[in-house]
């Protein structure tokens, strides 16, 4: 029997960092945001669907996407925010399904799936338990405007996109609070997976 568990957060909250933490252990991670962006490559069906609505002007000279104006766009506009997740998002939750299925296929007994919108888009039918990295307002914002080069107006248009991380803490089987050390993320991530007999 293998344990399937969602990890998911906030923007700039940590899950890359806690992610890398399991992948040191061997553990198979599956990244929501690494398969959205494969499947919006050139060639892939997403990728004409983004076109067709968005126009010409979202792509690089070298025909990909340009994900910085994407971004400015869809982080400003609800409307097109949800037009652009119902583009992308059937494709990304196939891709992580087949994946999962493979994990399982091989055996292993713990397979993790990193998803920013696990709550937003309901999709915890997909996992067996939940792991929320949460993070304080301040280090959030701090984070994310050092890690992408961002004003905090850009910052804080993305973090309002979400769900706030404070109304994720009840909908999470287990919350770790990264706004202290890794060595402090890393304990707790530990102590979860013993108590839940992971790994
Ligand atoms: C808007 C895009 C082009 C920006 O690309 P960029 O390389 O700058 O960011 P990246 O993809 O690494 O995402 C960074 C973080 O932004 C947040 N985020 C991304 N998309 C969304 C969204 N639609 N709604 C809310 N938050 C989002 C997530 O926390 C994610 O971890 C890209 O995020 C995208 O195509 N988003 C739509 C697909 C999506 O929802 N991805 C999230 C997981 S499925
Ligand atoms: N405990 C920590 N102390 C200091 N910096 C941290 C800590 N955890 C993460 N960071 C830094 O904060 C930034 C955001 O972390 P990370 O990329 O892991 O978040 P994420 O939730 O995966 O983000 P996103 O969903 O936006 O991709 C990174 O630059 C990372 O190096």
């Amino acid at each position: 029997m293998s344990i399937i568990i969602g990890l998911t957060g906030g923007i700039a909250s940590g899950k890359s960092t806690v992610s890398s933490l399991l992948i040191d252990k061997g553990i198979t991670v599956i990244d929501a945001d690494l398969e959205a962006r494969l499947a919006v490559e050139k060639g892939e069906e997403a990728y004409d669907e983004i076109i067709a609505h968005f126009g010409n002007h979202i792509l690089l000279e070298d025909g990909s996407i340009d994900r910085g104006k994407l971004g400015s766009i869809i982080f400003h506009n609800e409307s097109q925010r949800l037009r652009l997740n119902n583009i992308v998002h059937p494709a990304v939750r196939k891709r992580m399904l087949a994946k999962k299925d493979q994990a399982i296929a091989n055996g292993e007994k713990l397979v993790i799936l990193d998803i920013p919108l696990l709550f937003e888009s309901k999709l915890t039918y997909m996992v067996d338990k939940t792991i929320l990295v949460f993070v304080d307002e301040y280090n959030q914002l701090e984070r994310l405007m050092k890690r992408n080069q961002l004003s905090k107006e850009e910052a804080l248009a993305r973090i309002n996109s979400q769900m706030p991380l404070k109304d994720k803490i009840q909908l999470a089987d287990a919350v770790i609070d990264n706004s202290g050390t890794i060595k402090e993320t890393e304990q707790q991530l530990i102590e979860i997976l013993n108590k839940w007999n992971a790994l």
